[in-house]
């Protein structure tokens, strides 16, 4: 079974149990996630939808344990992790999960190979042995050539190329990408998608938000939020 709202066991990655973030505003609560049940499995890729407002950047949060549930479990590789404080969770961050945000989200005044070598830093890998590792990764992603270059002197596919291979560096169990295609145009963000799908079938979990539905294609999961919960999944 590739993913479902139930299932356990070593497949699944990541598990939403009756799920909920409730946010207060004064004498106003807003459900942001009203109580969500959902698998990701190992290898899925996925496409959350829904009209802003829906809960989907919650959810992202909830995932990439950038934040923590009001009430009900996350479960992230067999381990519930929903009352971890925030230095466990900036280790699961680090450790696990590769991160793709729509504004890439670079280092300006580090190049591309520093860039890419940022988390192997945190992880206290060695100089030569991280070099070595982000040189294999920029040419995986067809940036070979400019290592040396800023980030200011790349174009928006390429920047995106970079994010994408500092979030492989660690080899993590499951990338997040946040409109990963929102500030480029048709042909490059086919490209990056391809690119995204590359890793999909080479085994990576890939969760990724987005407003366009042919970005959403490649996914082979979609999930639509409407109003804290999930209104419908599509696909196999
Ligand atoms: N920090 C916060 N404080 C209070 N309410 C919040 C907070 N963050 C989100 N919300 C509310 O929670 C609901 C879900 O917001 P969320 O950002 O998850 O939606 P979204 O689907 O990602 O929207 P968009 O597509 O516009 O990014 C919204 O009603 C929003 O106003």
């Amino acid at each position: 079974m590739a993913s479902s709202p139930s299932g356990s066991g070593p497949d699944i990655v990541a598990r939403l149990e009756n799920a909920r973030k409730i946010y207060t505003m004064g004498s106003q609560k807003v459900a942001a996630l009203g109580g969500i049940d959902i698998c990701f499995s190992k290898g899925s890729f996925w496409a959350i939808m829904g009209f802003s407002g829906s809960g989907k950047s919650t959810m992202m949060n909830i995932i990439g344990c950038l934040d923590r549930l009001t009430s009900g479990r996350y479960i992230f590789q067999g381990k519930d992790i929903s009352g971890l404080n925030d230095d466990a969770l900036s280790d699961i961050r680090l450790r696990h999960i590769g991160f793709i945000f729509q504004s890439f989200n670079l280092i300006s005044q580090l190049s591309v190979q520093r860039n890419i070598e940022l988390p192997l830093y945190y992880l206290g890998w060695d100089t030569n042995r991280s070099a070595d590792h982000a040189r294999d990764l920029a040419a995986m992603v067809g940036l070979e050539d400019r290592l040396d270059h800023r980030p200011a002197e790349l174009s928006g596919g390429q920047m995106q190329r970079v994010a994408i291979a500092r979030a492989l560096a660690t080899n993590p169990d499951l990338i997040l990408a946040d409109e990963p295609t929102g500030n480029l145009d048709s042909k490059t963000s086919r490209q990056i998608m391809e690119l995204l799908d590359k890793f999909h079938v080479a085994g990576k979990t890939i969760i990724m938000v987005t407003h366009e539905s042919h970005i959403a294609d490649y996914a082979r999961h979609r999930l639509y939020m409407k109003d804290g919960m999930i209104e419908r999944i599509e696909g196999d």
